[in-house]
């Protein structure tokens, strides 16, 4: 089994704070996980470091076997929660912007992709709606030919069409060599995607494995499981 991302006992503290406590994981290759967790667990931190956008506190990390450095940033596509496209690009400009940036930018791919998403190149970015802005964002970060792709909260705010937009575009556009991982709280939104789940709370894993084997153990939804796993039952 081939793992892209390897952490042993990775700790993450801003000043008192302790944001992530002794997280061990490992991310095979060819897998969508899902990172769960409420408001403050620890996901885009988490994301982040793996992203080397942050340094843990303690901890060991590897990535594609390599420590965490410029090098392996070249390996992963993170999309943050932040709009990062400027307002005044057009649409098409912003490719330019990405290819600039990334030299692994499939500029072929993304206007593909955005003609599936229903995205005109010509359109200025500030005048997108919230739901083509996030469609947008997506189609910049899948168009990397990247090993890992990293998805924070990327359904938040959207309405159905978007969704599910995002959805299909995940599933086809996914590379069987790398791996994706999504942060989210709308589980029943995405638990038809994931091949494992990592469940965070307080900074600290408190569930994980493959989705189909907890669904079946416990015989209860992803969804329900989460309500269970968060006292909201
Ligand atoms: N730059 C920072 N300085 C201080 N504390 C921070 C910083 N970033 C995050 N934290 C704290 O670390 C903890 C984890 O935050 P994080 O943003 O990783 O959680 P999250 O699960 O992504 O939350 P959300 O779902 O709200 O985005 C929280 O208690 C948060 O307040």
């Amino acid at each position: 089994m081939n793992y892209l991302i390897n952490c042993i006992n990775l700790q993450k503290n801003y000043m008192s704070k302790k944001a992530l406590i002794d997280i061990n994981l490992k991310f095979q290759e060819g897998k969508i996980y899902g990172l769960l967790g409420p408001n403050g667990s620890g996901k885009t931190t988490l994301m982040k470091i793996f992203a080397d956008l942050h340094k843990q506190t303690s901890g060991e990390l590897v990535i594609c076997d390599e420590k965490p450095s410029h090098k392996t940033r070249a390996y992963v596509a993170y999309m943050p929660t932040e709009n990062f496209i400027y307002g005044w690009m057009k649409v098409k400009e912003s490719l330019g912007f990405y290819a600039d940036m990334y030299a692994d930018f499939d500029k072929e791919k993304a206007i593909e992709l955005l003609k599936f998403m229903e995205i005109d190149m010509n359109q200025k970015v500030s005048s997108l709606s919230t739901g083509q802005r996030a469609r947008l964002k997506i189609t910049l970060t899948i168009s990397r030919k990247a090993k890992i792709y990293m998805l924070d909260e990327p359904l938040n705010g959207l309405d159905p069409i978007s969704r599910s937009k995002i959805k299909e575009c995940i599933i086809d556009q996914f590379d069987a060599e790398g791996v994706m991982i999504i942060s989210t709280h709308l589980v029943n939104e995405i638990e038809q995607i994931l091949d494992e789940v990592v469940f965070l709370d307080h900074g600290e894993v408190i569930l994980a494995g493959e989705t189909e084997k907890m669904r079946l153990e416990k015989g209860k939804s992803l969804e329900e499981i989460y309500k269970e796993v968060y006292g909201h039952a």
